[in-house]
């Protein structure tokens, strides 16, 4: 049902001159989800993202957002939608504080309900102690925190984050997670691009990844993980010999020797029982085994798949 999505996009398309930016894409997003929005650097995402927001328009294809089409119905869409995008546009003498203090003055919150979300917003991205430094003053990774708490100023049911962990370090990548999984707690839909599939891997509950143009794949994350096949890390102290004894043991299974001198991969699922028999086996045969883990199921592993090569730039 319509009302189950907060963004369907039918058949999108963008080119500029001979580039085809984006490739009839199609997606829905569901009510409630943190969807990732996931491809390399020039894949398609921030383009499409402009067309949902009305900042460029399609060449073919349709798209909703909220229930409205775009970007006929953007007046009555954009206030319940809270973005994030590449130039937010600060005036950079004014101080953090009153950069997100115009923005509420533009969606007619001021006086001293426009303080308090101004701060709220800005305690939430990590930047009470520097509300009142002006814009100009402020790191990269300080701008990228002060456009999120523009985007998340005020509550909306749902928010666009284009790459909102650019330039960030690792805490303060961590941080965002936790700032979108609280949003999505709190009822909002999250709709999130980001190159960056590690990243994005533990919170997102639904993705499309995108390659060139187009979308690779798309759906709930436990149904395209579930779908993935797994492999067995073994790390020993003599891989060419437990590769033997493995191929000798399991006839059926793949074994490979890699992607390390020291560690061998058997294609198996997620299989404790199996792990540990496996270990017990090893050892018993004088093989000294220094690690066992799981892999193969990650949102990397899943483009590799679907796109059979790295995760680099389009
Ligand atoms: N205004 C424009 N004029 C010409 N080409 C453009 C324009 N905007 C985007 N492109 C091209 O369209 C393709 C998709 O770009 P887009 O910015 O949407 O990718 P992206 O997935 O968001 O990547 P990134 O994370 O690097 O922004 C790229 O090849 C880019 O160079």
């Amino acid at each position: 049902m319509a009302d189950d999505y907060v963004i369907e996009i039918d058949s999108l398309s963008k080119r500029f001159k001979q580039k085809v930016a984006v490739d009839a894409i199609s997606l829905s997003v569901p009510k409630g989800s943190i969807f990732g929005f996931l491809g390399p650097n020039g894949a398609g995402k921030t383009t499409t993202i402009r067309m949902l927001l009305g900042l460029i328009f399609p060449d073919s294809g349709s798209a909703r957002v909220l229930s409205r089409e775009v970007p006929r119905g953007l007046r009555e869409v954009l206030p319940k939608v809270g973005a994030m995008i590449e130039g937010p546009g600060f005036v950079p003498y004014l101080s953090g504080l009153q950069n997100v203090k115009r923005l509420l003055a533009a969606a007619h919150v001021t006086g001293a309900e426009a303080d308090r979300l101004a701060m709220s917003a800005l305690e939430r991205v990590g930047l009470a102690k520097v509300a009142n430094l002006s814009a100009k003053r402020y790191s990269l990774g300080m701008k990228q925190r002060l456009s999120l708490a523009w985007a998340v100023a005020l509550p909306r049911e749902l928010y666009i984050l284009d790459e909102p962990t650019n330039g960030l370090d690792p805490a303060g990548m961590r941080e965002v997670r936790e700032i979108v999984v609280n949003l999505a707690k709190e009822g909002s839909t999250i709709f999130l691009s980001s190159h960056l599939l590690s990243e994005v891997d533990q919170i997102c509950t639904d993705v499309a990844l995108m390659s060139q143009g187009r979308i690779i794949k798309s759906g709930p994350m436990e149904t395209l993980k579930e779908d993935q096949v797994g492999y067995l890390e073994v790390v020993v102290d003599s891989p060419e010999r437990a590769r033997d004894l493995i191929g000798a043991w399991y006839p059926d299974l793949s074994v490979f020797v890699g992607p390390d001198s020291s560690t061998i991969r058997l294609a198996v699922g997620q299989d404790d029982d199996f792990a540990g028999k496996l270990n017990y086996r090893l050892v018993t045969e004088g093989v000294t085994v220094s690690g066992l883990r799981f892999s193969g199921r990650t949102l990397e592993d899943i483009f590799v798949r679907y796109v059979g090569e790295g995760f680099d730039v389009s």
